[in-house]
Formats: structure tokens, C-alpha cells, sequence
């Protein structure tokens, strides 16, 4: 028998589901053993994937996150292409088996598969239903309504809104959500030479300003980077409101809240687009293949994601966690089986993806983007804590984002 490991950053009740998979995995073949193993947060498990490729101890599956995409696919050598791996070792591939959104966010500039999407999601508003009929205000469609709106949810003793990472939700997405561009080479999709990142503009500028009234004003509320101390600001019944990931929705339905919750689409400005909002992309994270395993395990490694892309195992895992189905057919099975009439928050995320499309919404491909994050948290921190101006801290993005962006450019020739 073989065995393989698979390393990845799914706490808690996605860990579980996680166990549950690889255990399915187990039972359904002789063949193949897979031991998940969870290596923290995203941002740990890519540093421990890149330190373990370094001393060739490397697992032979890892997941990495939409913000380490393009760093892992620009280092050549280091992962065996999805696609070139299911076909050497006989599994039927169609990238057109992907539902739109996802089918070319983790390809290379060829479109051939480098990565295999797994978790995908996307950022949308939770809301809790009874804190907004108690203040009398439905869930808003745009910034503008939220401002609205704002104003009773305080009143009635909530603090409105949170969100849960900032690159994430108020810049990489807000520039999709509103089809702005984020960096040039479109988006850096046309190749790591000479891309520099477009975060400096009037509208992050606007938002921002927006987003730092709203704080002093006590309409929003801000608990650092940390993703768990801002979503538990809902959770704990404080917060009316919050921005976080499609794949919340097993956890927050695993809890059992003493409240009724909802979601809805992420919020726009309609002074931006003059109209309706566009779509988001996926966020989340896929599994990478690592080279330098021997073929048998090689072969276990495909065997796994054939077995993970079915249906089935699909639908189960969109079930069970609020990630976004990556295949038409998974997303079918949920709709046949009637799981959006039952929770029909479970499809926010999915038909999010899928609204009006632009130049600029199929999201970013820029090298060091971990890092890049990195300085986007420090510097829209310090402009939410008063140290720093809202164009001193754009302008500090700008600037370290692209000396890092040419950094990756000069490690990578593609
Ligand atoms: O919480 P997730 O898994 O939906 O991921 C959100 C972001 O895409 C992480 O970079």
C-alpha cells in the first residue's frame, strides 16, 4: 500500500471535514493510505511546504492560499502541474468541468491547470436577521445603504459591521467587486515583468476614509488582522453585521447561534460603478502536487483528486463547510437535492461569483503577494489607528508592493 501525506491550514470544524475526506479517501480503495496533516494557518503551511521542498522532506500534496498562488506556480520545478499529473496517470481531464470562475484562477499563463482548486470561496456579508428587525433596517445592498442604515443597528446597541481580513475583503476583492484594475499586465496575468500593483487610487482612498469614519463614529468596528477576533464580534452577538469567507457557513452553522442568520452579497459603492456591482473571484485555496516523489505516490496523488472532484465528495465538502462547489456537476447535485431551498445562505458565495463579469474581475496574479498582504495590514492598521494618513499608507503599499513585485520578477522569467 501507499502512503501519501497531504498538509494543510483547515482548523477546526474545516479540519474535521478535512479528516472526513481522507478517511473517504481510505475506505473507498485498497491501494492508497492519505494522512492529512494541519500545519496551522495558511501562511504557516506555505512557509513549512517551501522550508520542507528546500531539505526534499517535502509532503506530497499541500494546500496553498490565493494569496501564495502565483508565488508557487512562478517557482518552476517545485509542483508537478494538476493537470499534467491526472493525465500521466490515466484520469480523465476537462477544465471545462469547472464552474467559470474557478477553472483558470490556479493556471498557468497557457491556461494548463497547475493547481487543483479545492477550497473556493468568497467574501459576502452575514448578517444577523434579528439584530436588523430589531433596529428596522434590512441587510444593505451598497456602501451607501449601509450608511443608512448604519445608524439604527447603533442605536439599537450593535456595533454595525466588522469584516475579517482587510487585503482580502476591502482591497483585492473591492477592486473586483467594482472592476477596477489592481495591477497592470492585467492584473499580472500577462506575466511578472514590470508588474506594479495599482493600490493607490481615489478609489481605495474614498473607501478607506469611508471605513475610518465609520470607526470613529462607532458604526464599524475594527479588532486588529486577526480573522477569529473580528467574526467572533458576530458570533458573540455584538456585531450586526460581518464581511467574511462562504466557507464561515459550516462553522457558523456548527455553532448553533442563538440567533437567525443570513448572508448576502458582498456590498459595493454605487457611486463607483454607477450601477449594479460585478463579481467577485475566488478566494480560499487549492492543492498542489510537490515534485520529486517517487511515481507510485505520484499516482496515489492523482488517485486522491479524482476521488476529490467527484460529485459527490464535492458536494459533501460545499455542504458541510459554505466553500463554493468547483464543479458544474457538484453544484448541480446541491441544487437537485434542494440544498439552497433549505439554506439558501449555502449559495451566496457561488452566485456571487457568477454576477456580471469585467476587465478587471477575474482577480490578480502577483508574486510575494504574502508579503504584499503583510504590508497592507500593517499600513491600513495604522491609518485605522490614527498613526498614519490615508495616502502616506497607499503610497507605503505602492511603493514596498512593488520593490517586492520586482524582486518575484527577477526570480521568475515567465
Ligand atoms: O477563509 P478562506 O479559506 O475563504 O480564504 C480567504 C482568503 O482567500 C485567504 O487568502
Amino acid at each position: 500500500e501507499t502512503e501519501i501525506t497531504w498538509w494543510h491550514g483547515m482548523g477546526g470544524h474545516l479540519g474535521d471535514v478535512v479528516n472526513q475526506i481522507a478517511e473517504g479517501f481510505n475506505e473507498s480503495q485498497d491501494d492508497y493510505t492519505i494522512t492529512p496533516v494541519f500545519k496551522g494557518s495558511y501562511e504557516e503551511t506555505l512557509t513549512a511546504a517551501i522550508a520542507a521542498f528546500r531539505a526534499g522532506e517535502q509532503p506530497n500534496i499541500v494546500q496553498v492560499f490565493d494569496a501564495g498562488a502565483a508565488t508557487v506556480i512562478g517557482a518552476q520545478g517545485a509542483t508537478i502541474p494538476v493537470q499534467d499529473l491526472l493525465t500521466q496517470n490515466g484520469v480523465d481531464f476537462d477544465i471545462e468541468d469547472y464552474i467559470a470562475g474557478v477553472r483558470y484562477f490556479y493556471a498557468d499563463s497557457d491556461g494548463k491547470m497547475i493547481g487543483m482548486p479545492f477550497n473556493s470561496s468568497s467574501p459576502v456579508l452575514y448578517y444577523n436577521a434579528d439584530a436588523l428587525a430589531e433596529a428596522g433596517v434590512e441587510a444593505p445592498k451598497t456602501y451607501e445603504d449601509f450608511e443608512e442604515i448604519a445608524p439604527a443597528l447603533k442605536d439599537a446597541g450593535y456595533i454595525p459591521l466588522v469584516q475579517t481580513h482587510l487585503p482580502w475583503e476591502f482591497v483585492e476583492n473591492f477592486h473586483s467587486r467594482h472592476n477596477l484594475p489592481f495591477a497592470t499586465n492585467n492584473n499580472g496575468y500577462d506575466g511578472a515583468q514590470g508588474t506594479e500593483i495599482l493600490i493607490n487610487s481615489p478609489e481605495m482612498a474614498m473607501h478607506f476614509t469611508k471605513v475610518k469614519e465609520w470607526l470613529d463614529d462607532g458604526l464599524f468596528g475594527f479588532y486588529g488582522t486577526s480573522w477569529d477576533d473580528n467574526q467572533a464580534q458576530f458570533q458573540d452577538g455584538n456585531a450586526a453585521m460581518y464581511i467574511g469567507s462562504s466557507g464561515d457557513f459550516g462553522g457558523l452553522t456548527a455553532l448553533d447561534l442563538p440567533f437567525e442568520w443570513a448572508s448576502t452579497y458582498l456590498p459595493y459603492w454605487n457611486e463607483i460603478t454607477g450601477g449594479e456591482g460585478y463579481q467577485t473571484f475566488i478566494g480560499g485555496a487549492s492543492l498542489f502536487a510537490m515534485s520529486g516523489q517517487p511515481e507510485e505516490e505520484n499516482a496515489a496523488s492523482a488517485a486522491f483528486f479524482q476521488y476529490l472532484t467527484s460529485p459527490e465528495v464535492q458536494y459533501m465538502w460545499h455542504r458541510e463547510t459554505g466553500y463554493v462547489p468547483i464543479t458544474e456537476a457538484a453544484y448541480e447535485m446541491a441544487r437537485e437535492d434542494g440544498h439552497y431551498d433549505r439554506f439558501p445562505a449555502a449559495e451566496t458565495g457561488i452566485k456571487q461569483l457568477m454576477l456580471q463579469s469585467g476587465d478587471n474581475t477575474h482577480g490578480y496574479r502577483m508574486g510575494f503577494y504574502v508579503q504584499i498582504r503583510d504590508v497592507e495590514n500593517r499600513e491600513l492598521s495604522r491609518f485605522l489607528n490614527g498613526e498614519t494618513s490615508i495616502e502616506d499608507a497607499l503610497a507605503t503599499i505602492e511603493e514596498e508592493g512593488n520593490a517586492l513585485l520586482a524582486r518575484f520578477a527577477q526570480t521568475n522569467t515567465n
